[in-house]
């Protein structure tokens, strides 16, 4: 095993007097794919709060790896963009560039868009408007954008979530391949028990009181904390 990238110990948070989790401990390996389940509410969007920094844990630690340095990439839920939206695909997956752009910077800059768009399969679809693409294509740009940075840890915050099955599915096709090909750690916060069977190693698994890492394989639903079992969605069978 090689040095985590990610190593949790300990965690503990809530707001204000009331305690959220208290108890999660974990460690990522690089390259691993990790699914996050818990129930609504139990945390999952303040977990990765605490892990992007914006959020001070009570007590425990969360440390991450320091060289190589850990660059994190995020893909927000997917919310449908209104028809008009105006930006382009490229465009869109260029905006965190924007601010930075100088001109002994553009090539070396239009190069890495180029290459974020094939990688994410949206090379002919680059000039489409944004509001005018499909859901799974939005979702894409969302994708896109979050790699333009370079990240070697990636959190998918419920991303797949209200998109069809077959989106999904194109959608963490995609995120494996990146995963393989460029051996990108990935986080990936789901209600989806199924989708998390097919396409993680692992799961950490969040209740009221602990956080724990189990085997994929391991998951089964009559396993789970019984809070759980009837919130997440169950799987079916192969
Ligand atoms: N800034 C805040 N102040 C007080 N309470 C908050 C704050 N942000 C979130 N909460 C509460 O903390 C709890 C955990 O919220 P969080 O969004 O992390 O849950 P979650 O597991 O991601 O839920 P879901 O699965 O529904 O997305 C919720 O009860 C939420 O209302």
């Amino acid at each position: 095993m090689s040095e985590p990238i990610l190593a949790v110990d300990h965690l503990q948070f809530g707001f204000h007097d009331r305690q959220l989790f208290q108890n999660v401990n974990f460690e990522l390996q690089p390259g691993s794919m990790t699914s996050v389940i818990g129930p609504n509410g139990v945390g999952k969007t303040t977990l990765i709060r605490l892990l992007m920094n914006q959020l001070q844990p009570t007590a425990g630690s969360i440390n991450w790896r320091q060289d190589p340095a850990v660059q994190v990439g995020y893909v927000p839920q997917f919310r449908n963009l209104d028809d008009e939206y105006p930006l382009s695909i490229r465009s869109f997956v260029q905006l965190s560039q924007l601010g930075s752009l100088t001109p002994w910077h553009k090539a070396a800059e239009k190069k890495k868009l180029d290459a974020v768009l094939a990688a994410t399969h949206l090379t002919q679809l680059q000039h489409r408007q944004l509001g005018m693409a499909s859901g799974g294509e939005k979702q894409k740009a969302y994708l896109a954008q979050a790699l333009i940075d370079d990240p070697n840890f990636l959190i998918l915050d419920e991303s797949t979530a209200s998109l069809d099955v077959n989106i999904k599915v194109e959608l963490m096709d995609l995120v494996k391949e990146l995963n393989q090909t460029m051996n990108l750690t990935v986080f990936f916060v789901t209600h989806d028990l199924q989708l998390a069977k097919r396409y993680t190693d692992q799961f950490l698994l969040l209740d009221n009181k602990v956080g724990f890492l189990q085997p994929i394989a391991n998951m089964e639903p009559n396993q789970m904390p019984e809070e759980l079992r009837g919130v997440v969605e169950t799987p079916e069978e192969d």
